[in-house]
């Protein structure tokens, strides 16, 4: 679904991706790990196409970027990045924020065909938010305005899902409910690649982990094989205990933190 080779971005003298290559398969779902800084969103902006590297080559489903019309290929992709919220108006109703997602802008000043406004409130209905639907979004809390970009996404039969740290800023109860959403992806062929700060959010959903430290690749694989004490201690530099809970790996900072 998505090949990355020998991705390298340079900025004037500094090197933000040095040769990173990833293959990210049809039926895997990946979640990508590193301390701040490391290179994570910018690595999920050359997914999308919005930025490119200096060297390297990245091609999705099939299409090499470069050599393709990006606008076609983002069709298939949904991307929810931490200032996606920003660009809807907090007046709007719930369901035309989802609605609208079925199309390729923003906002729509025609009227929402009845069958695209039934598809965005059986979304709704499916994240038990059919309730707000007919709220405005600033009413919404953080984490139901999360579950609202999800299900705008969802509109549009996303191929691939990207998600960049959807989980920040939520207390453990929105984040919870919202990781359930995250969780149930894996009713839908779609291929999930996802940045998190916190490893317990590493949901079953998520078959393989990829972890990023100085702009390089510091491990990529079957999650069971990478998710291990010394590859965290190794690319966060904090000693750690690493136990698997519930289908989730959580780890606790044993000294030094
Ligand atoms: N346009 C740019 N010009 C120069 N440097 C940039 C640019 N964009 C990002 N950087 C730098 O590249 C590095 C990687 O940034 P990036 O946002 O990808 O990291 P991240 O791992 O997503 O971080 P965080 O977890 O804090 O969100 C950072 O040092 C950042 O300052």
């Amino acid at each position: 679904m998505i090949s990355m080779q020998h991705i390298t971005l340079q900025r004037e003298n500094d090197i933000i991706l040095n040769d990173v290559s990833l293959e990210i398969k049809s039926g895997e779902n990946w979640a990508i790990l590193g301390r701040n800084g490391s290179g994570k969103t910018t690595l999920l902006e050359m997914m999308t196409g919005y930025l490119f590297p200096s060297r390297g080559r990245v091609e999705v489903m099939g299409n090499v970027y470069g050599q393709c019309d990006i606008r076609e290929i983002r069709k298939s992709i949904g991307y929810i990045s931490p200032s996606l919220l920003d660009r809807f108006a907090m007046t709007d109703p719930v369901w035309e924020v989802v609605a609208t997602g079925a199309y390729a802008y923003l906002r729509f000043y025609e009227t929402i065909p009845q069958e695209v406004k039934e598809d965005a409130y059986r979304l709704l209905e499916e994240m038990n938010m059919a309730r707000l639907a007919e709220h405005t979004l600033g009413t919404l809390s953080q984490g139901e305005r999360k579950k609202v970009l999800l299900a705008r996404c969802l509109m549009g039969n996303p191929k691939i899902l990207i998600m960049d740290e959807p989980c920040a800023g939520l207390d453990l109860f929105e984040r919870e409910k919202m990781l359930i959403e995250v969780d149930r992806l894996r009713q839908r062929d779609i291929t999930v690649v996802y940045v998190t700060h916190h490893v317990e959010e590493i949901v079953p959903l998520f078959t393989h982990v990829a972890l990023i430290k100085d702009g390089r690749l510091a491990g990529a694989g079957p999650k069971e094989q990478v998710l291990n004490k010394e590859m965290i201690m190794r690319t966060y530099e904090i000693p750690v205990e690493l136990e698997w809970d519930g289908g989730r790996p959580w780890i606790k900072v044993t000294s030094g933190g």
